[in-house]
């Protein structure tokens, strides 16, 4: 079954619907198992995940957040900020989820300018993003690698395009050869970095976390992410 809240941000004037995937919390984050334990993780996901849809619903070219996720404290926490929530499908994986949210959006809209947003991006900025999405507005379909070169972090369908999501694992390669366009844009460090290892998030911690994940890293202390520092984000 599918919930849908009422819309906090309608009215709101970006074009675009963004759709944040999130995992359970309890099972969300595994490749940082070498540094941190399960509390710790989901802790993290946690934040990692607020961080992203503050930045994402701070974004003016952003006229939504839909998450997709199982987890009641992750969408309490996330539709607080003002982002929407729908259920998972059941079992069917991370892209399985995206169409469903997809989905969701255009039942409302059927021609909405839809991107996929990976919830992991903790160092997300507006100003970022909102680059990013200009430069996927030239393009029917475009995605942006992720910091290693290898991955996705953002996939875009512009108004009226297919949606057409190949995440997991090598999904670079994949999402060109579906006819994605890659966006080759300099200075968009935070959109890039998802953290899935501990390097990652020693990574995210020197470009500048977000509130939310600069304050569990405080708490966890400096065995989580031992280098650079943990200041909030600045804006932009
Ligand atoms: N709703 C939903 N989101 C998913 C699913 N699988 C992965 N995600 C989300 O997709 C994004 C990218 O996933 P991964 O980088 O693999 O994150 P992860 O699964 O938490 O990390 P690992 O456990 O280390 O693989 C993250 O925002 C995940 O929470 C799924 O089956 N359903
Ligand atoms: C989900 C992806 O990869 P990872 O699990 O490595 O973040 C991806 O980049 O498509």
């Amino acid at each position: 079954m599918t919930r849908m809240r009422t819309e906090p941000d309608a009215g709101r004037a970006g074009p675009w619907s963004l759709v944040v995937p999130l995992k359970p919390l309890a099972l969300a984050k595994s490749r940082l198992a070498p540094a941190l334990d399960g509390t710790a993780r989901a802790r993290l996901a946690l934040a990692f995940a607020q961080d992203t849809v503050a930045a994402a619903l701070a974004c003016a070219a952003v006229r939504d957040v839909v998450v997709v996720t199982d987890d009641a404290r992750a969408g309490a926490a996330l539709a607080a900020l003002g982002a929407r929530m729908t259920d998972d499908t059941p079992a069917a994986g991370l892209n399985a989820a995206l169409a469903h949210g997809a989905r969701t959006v255009r039942a409302a809209r059927p021609r909405a300018a839809l991107a996929a947003l990976n919830a992991d991006l903790p160092a997300l900025r507006p100003g970022e993003l909102a680059r990013v999405l200009a430069a996927a507005s030239a393009h029917p379909r475009a995605f942006l690698p992720d910091a290693a070169g290898i991955g996705t972090t953002f996939l875009s369908a512009a108004a009226g395009a297919p949606f057409r999501p190949r995440f997991g694992g090598a999904s670079r390669a994949r999402h060109a050869a579906v006819g994605a366009v890659e966006l080759a844009l300099d200075a968009v460090p935070g959109v890039r970095r998802d953290v899935d290892t501990p390097a990652d998030l020693r990574a995210a911690r020197e470009l500048g976390p977000g509130p939310h994940t600069a304050a569990v890293l405080a708490a966890l202390g400096p065995a989580a992410a031992p280098a650079g520092r943990a200041s909030p984000a600045p804006p932009g």
